[in-house]
């Protein structure tokens, strides 16, 4: 692949002796829609927080358009600018409103005066549909208000790369399809390179050009979501799908 946004390579990571990521290579192209899936604890969330530096690696390279994450705190201060995270807990700051968790980043970190982070913050609000919400606290809105909040607020932050970690997945059934609109609608983006680990397979059908297969810490198989779905190579891969897909 000529010029990826994302090249992992050889990448291991154990938490204490347990050996969670192992030997990961992982490419992927600017613009590329990935989803992962895999059986719970096979390191779906540890790889995609790798990416971040929320998670350090023990072996192997990282580099994120065009920079290393190494050590170098200025590496992982510009890498953390350039991927937005969106998480299964939201993780909005509680004791701020809806537009205040959405200008701090903008305001603190880019240092854009408070005059125009808003006025950005209210047009991804309006994008989300959740203009009108603007003024409240997170604890006053519904789970899946709450999760499109946390969009716009990594969006806010014009990343390159957007990480969705489960983002659904503590949503009551009924709010997870508004999320997921949302996050339709942003893969349909020209540009915008989007990885999520996420059981909601007609997502997966519906946007991702390849869907990876992790268990026990590696990437057991990958390919276009048809191919995966329709003809599944791997013994642990046929499982994994009979096991979600009724
Ligand atoms: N900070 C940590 N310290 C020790 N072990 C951890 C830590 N974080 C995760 N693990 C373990 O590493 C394994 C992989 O976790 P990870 O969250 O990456 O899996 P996952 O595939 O995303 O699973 P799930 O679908 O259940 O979220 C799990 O067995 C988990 O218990």
């Amino acid at each position: 692949m000529s010029d990826p946004i994302i090249r992992m390579q050889g990448v291991n990571k154990w938490y204490g002796k347990f050996h969670v990521l192992q030997d990961i290579d992982l490419e992927v192209a600017r613009g590329e829609r990935i989803v992962i899936c895999g059986p719970s604890g096979s390191g779906k969330s540890t790889l995609i927080r790798c990416l971040n530096r929320l998670e350090e690696i023990q072996q192997g390279r990282i580099v994120i358009d065009g920079t290393e994450l190494d050590g170098d705190l200025r590496h992982v201060e510009q890498v953390r600018r350039d991927v937005g995270m969106v998480f299964q807990h939201f993780n909005l700051f509680p004791h701020l409103t809806v537009l205040e968790n959405l200008t701090l980043g903008p305001i603190w970190v880019l240092h854009r005066p408070k005059a125009e982070a808003e006025a950005v913050a209210r047009r991804y609000l309006e994008r989300v549909r959740i203009s009108e919400q603007a003024d409240k606290y997170p604890g006053q809105l519904s789970g899946g208000q709450q999760q499109r909040v946390a969009i716009a607020r990594a969006l806010c932050m014009a990343p390159k790369i957007m990480l969705f970690d489960e983002p659904t997945s503590a949503l009551d059934p009924e709010m997870v399809k508004e999320v997921l609109d949302v996050m339709v609608e942003l893969a349909g983006e020209e540009g915008m390179t989007m990885l999520s680990v996420t059981h909601e397979m007609g997502f997966a059908r519906r946007v991702a050009d390849r869907v990876i297969f992790m268990d026990g810490g590696r990437i057991v198989e990958q390919n276009t979501p048809d191919a995966f779905f329709d003809n599944p190579q791997h013994e642990r891969t046929k499982l994994f799908l009979s096991q979600i897909l009724h």
